[in-house]
């Protein structure tokens, strides 16, 4: 019941003449509204505030207490640009972004015309963005693409968002990061492992916002992979073609 299967031991799976079925699609909409949430939640400091608000940390009002930085003539980078990617970059365009980029392992033209995004290399994603988005798969050649040489390259004044796969990022590097002031903050709906122990270092940090993976998680997307999920099954078991199978 996912859109991602690098969770699924295909070599093995495929050599047991085991089917598979999948949920992509479905879950594009809610998955990319749930990235846009954490990255205002994590640019403009929510759980901060909400917590400062509680603890009595809220007093006069100062010019700078709890800034954090805005999406106004910034330039998103986003890592991955297919389906999540691109129902991502169709929400934040109306906040004002300026500039969109986009890195991958193809050009995809069609998706990138809607928002006139240019496709570069990784490094210069890194240097140029104020907000990274990373939305792709986890596959061999991204599992700890954004690592130290990355996040050293990145704006000190820039916002980091992983919604795709904990592996996608080297944590450790992440928190060095983090803690060094090297970026600004990162939010991730996805960490190494799920669930993150209480006592991760990256849990201390102020500036890092962790969601317990819920991109999906609306009741509509839910119940929508269920049907999709089950009807899968039954065809499976009944030996016919499933509505969505992973053809391995
Ligand atoms: O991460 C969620 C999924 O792949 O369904």
């Amino acid at each position: 019941m996912s859109a991602g299967f690098d969770h699924l031991a295909l070599e093995e799976i495929k050599k047991r003449g085991i089917r598979v079925g999948y949920i992509p699609d479905i879950l594009t909409d809610a998955t990319a509204e749930l990235t846009v949430a954490l990255l205002l939640a994590t640019c403009r400091r929510l759980p901060e505030s909400v917590e400062e608000v509680k603890n009595g940390g809220w007093t006069t009002w100062k010019p700078f207490w709890m800034c954090g930085y805005g999406l106004s003539d910034s330039t998103v980078g986003i890592i991955g640009l297919g389906r999540i990617g691109q129902a991502v970059a169709r929400r934040l365009k109306p906040f004002g972004v300026k500039r969109f980029l986009y890195a991958g392992r193809h050009l995809k033209p069609e998706g990138a015309a809607e928002f006139e995004a240019e496709f570069v290399p990784l490094t210069r994603l890194a240097e140029e963005s104020d907000f990274v988005v990373v939305t792709c798969s986890l596959t061999p050649d991204t599992a700890g693409l954004c690592n130290k040489d990355f996040f050293g390259k990145m704006k000190k004044t820039s916002v980091f968002i992983n919604t795709s796969r904990g592996a996608v990022v080297n944590q450790e590097d992440l928190y060095q990061a983090l803690v060094s002031g090297q970026i600004a903050a990162a939010g991730l709906d996805v960490t190494t492992p799920e669930p993150l122990p209480t006592e991760h270092p990256l849990l201390s940090l102020k500036n890092c916002v962790i969601l317990p993976h819920i991109g999906s998680a609306t009741y509509a997307t839910r119940s929508t992979m269920s049907v999709l999920a089950v009807n899968n099954l039954l065809a499976g078991l009944k030996g016919e073609s499933m509505p969505s199978e992973l053809h391995l």
